[in-house]
Order: structure tokens, then sequence, then C-alpha cells
């Protein structure tokens, strides 16, 4: 049984709690924390956990084996440093941080502590569809790739959410599934910016990325935040014998008043449900017996990072952005990416 200690009890802290409180098997909720108590106390005290006053408290807890940071973006590297300091396996949600400077110091610790210790959050590995979409691309049956069409469209975002966050925050899973599915890395980012959307006010909603692959695929990513009709997810790969793309992904179709339709999901916890489920067992079965993690490394997040800020500038210059990794140490050589 791994018993595991959550910083960051939010939405997908929430979320991620009840998985492994009445879904997952091998794992129990421990201790939580959260900056904002009343929110921490109602969640461990509805759980049975432990409630901590500070993330340090929490990761030093002899009855936390693992932690999971779901705090927001720039606490990460924090709680990811002070878990690799303690020794114990720490799962991140995106970003690992949100600089790429902070995100290469979690690499050295990582790679000065000798082993993995970190995991981060980009679930779409895990999502079946995805996996099925890379299995036919493995198997050649669509021949060499060519192309990839992209839609990441979220129904709304709350008023604090800027333009940059369209990359850092929304397309960085694209960035994250493509190195992925295409097992290289992207050599350099454009952003083209569309007409406003009048439903974002003042933000530039949406923005199209041109992501160039090191092998010479080209990826274009449409991220709207403002379709309001619901989150719709696409993907297609162009080859040279024939496409393959995600398909509906409902399970049920209502029939009513003259008319068929698919429900499209409120948000991500609806889209990808599975995944999240599949992506915590996954984790929880790699360390049950003291193994490493397997899935989504903190190169890997290093790599998004750099990617993602390659956008953000691509995005302000208007120009053609080349993405420069540091030299990739040899404890990840082997998995980056499978
Ligand atoms: N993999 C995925 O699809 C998704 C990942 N995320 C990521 O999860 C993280 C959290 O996002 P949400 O749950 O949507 O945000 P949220 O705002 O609903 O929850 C974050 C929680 O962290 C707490 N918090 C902030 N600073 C803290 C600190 N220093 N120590 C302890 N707690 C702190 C806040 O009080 C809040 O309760 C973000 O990094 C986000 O990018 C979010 C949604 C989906
Ligand atoms: O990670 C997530 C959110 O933080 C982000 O805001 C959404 O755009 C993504 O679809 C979701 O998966």
């Amino acid at each position: 049984m791994i018993r595991v200690g959550v910083i960051g009890t939010g939405m997908i802290g929430q979320d991620h709690i009840r998985r492994m409180t009445t879904v997952l098997s091998g794992v129990r909720v421990t201790a939580v924390t959260d900056v904002d108590a009343r929110v921490a106390a109602e969640v461990g005290g509805r759980i049975g956990a432990a409630v901590h006053a500070t993330g340090a408290e929490l990761i030093a807890d002899p009855q936390v084996d693992a932690v999971v940071v779901c705090s927001w973006g720039p606490t990460h590297e924090e709680y990811v440093l002070a878990s690799i300091t303690a020794g114990k396996p720490v799962f991140c949600e995106k970003p690992l941080a949100t600089t790429q400077e902070a995100c290469l110091r979690i690499v050295e610790a990582e790679v000065a502590h000798g082993n993995r210790l970190v995991q981060v959050g980009y679930m779409r590995r895990y999502d079946f569809a995805y996996r099925q979409l890379k299995h036919a691309l493995d198997s050649g049956q669509i021949g060499a790739p060519l192309l990839m069409h992209c839609a990441h469209r979220n129904a709304s975002v709350p008023g604090h959410f800027q333009k940059e966050m369209s990359i850092t925050d929304s397309a960085v899973h694209e960035i994250d599934m493509v190195r992925w599915m295409f097992g290289e890395e992207i050599a350099a980012v454009r952003v083209l910016v569309p007409r406003r959307n009048r439903h974002g006010g003042d933000l530039q909603d949406p923005l199209l990325l041109i992501l160039e692959m090191a092998g010479g695929v080209l990826v274009d990513v449409e991220i709207s935040v403002n379709i309001r009709y619901g989150y719709d997810i696409r993907g297609e790969i162009v080859g040279e014998d024939g496409t393959v793309a995600l398909g509906v992904q409902n399970p049920i179709e209502v029939r009513r008043e003259g008319r068929a339709g698919l429900p499209v999901p409120a948000d991500w916890r609806e889209r990808f449900l599975q995944a999240y489920d599949v992506e915590f067992q996954e984790w929880i079965h790699a360390l049950a017996g003291g193994g490493q993690p397997l899935g989504p490394s903190s190169w890997d997040g290093y790599a998004a990072a750099v990617a993602s800020d390659a956008g953000v500038e691509a995005l302000r210059s208007g120009g053609r952005v080349p993405v420069v990794l540091a030299e990739q140490p040899k404890l990840y050589v082997a998995e980056v990416p499978a």
C-alpha cells in the first residue's frame, strides 16, 4: 500500500484524491495540505487524512511514502525539490515548473540523487484513444507521418487567464503529446494570431501554433479557450498511405425532438477521466515494491517547458523560434520519448 500526501486540494487535487480513494487499488491518501486551510481541512476530514499546515511538513511526514503536487504552477519547483531531497517519489501536475531554468534545477537534483523520483502529469500518454493513434502510427498503418492537425478547445477560462497561458497551460499538453507520439523533439515553434473571439474579451483567443518536429513533420494546434459548447480535443495524423484520427469519445448518443446528438464533455476531468485513472494506477504500480516511476519524467517536463517558452517568444515576436535543449543526462536517455 502506497501512502500518498497531496499538496493542493483544489480542482484537480480533489479529483485525484477521489480516484485514489474510491477507484484505484494499492494506494491510500494519508495526508493533505493547501494554503487555503479551510479547503484542506474539509477535504482531509472527508477522507480521514492528516491535514498539514505546510507542504514541507507534509513531505516530512513519516506516514507519507510519495507526494502528489496539485498546487499552482509557480509552487511546483519548491515541492518537487523538497521531495527529491527527502528521497520520496513525487507526482507533479503539469507544468513541472513555470520556467525552463526551474525545470533544469529539478532535472539536476534528480540526477544528483541518482535515480528517478519524479513523474509529471502529462496524462494524454495514458488516454486510450491517443494510445490507439500511436499504435496505428507505429505499426505502419498510415505510412510515414507528414502532418498532424490538433485542436484543443476549452469551453471557457477564468478571468485571470493571459494569452501566454493558452501556450504554457493548454498547448503544453500537445507539446508533450507530439514528442511522445513521434518519438522525437520539437525543433521550432511559430504562432499565428487569427481574428479575436469576442467571447474572450481582451484575451487573444484563439491561437494557432505550428510545431516543427525534428524529422520534418509539421503539427498545427488550434488553441481556443472560449469555445463555449464544451471541451473538445482533436487530433489527426496525415501519413503517406492514409490518415488516423482520434474518434468520437462519447459512450452514448441522445435522440430527442427529431435530432440525434453526442454530448460533449464539460472539461478535462470528464474527457480524460480514464486517462488520469490509468496514469495514477500505473504510477502506483511502478512504485509498489520500491520501483521507479516510468511515466513522463522531469526531462520531459523540462523539454515541454523549453518548447512552450519558444511558443511564448514566437507569439511575442511573430517569428520562428528554435527549441534548444540542454544536453540530456544519461538517467533519461533510454526513455525519451518512448
Ligand atoms: N493534467 C491536467 O489535465 C490538468 C492539470 N492541472 C494542473 O494542476 C495544477 C492545479 O490546477 P487546478 O486544480 O485547476 O487549480 P486550483 O486553483 O483549483 O487548485 C490549486 C490549489 O492549490 C492551492 N495552493 C496554491 N499554492 C499553494 C501552496 N504554495 N501550497 C499548497 N497549496 C497551494 C490553492 O489554494 C488551490 O486550492 C496546475 O498546475 C494545473 O496546471 C489542472 C487541470 C488539469
Ligand atoms: O491542464 C489543463 C488545464 O490546466 C488547462 O487550462 C486546460 O486547457 C487543459 O485542457 C487541461 O488539461
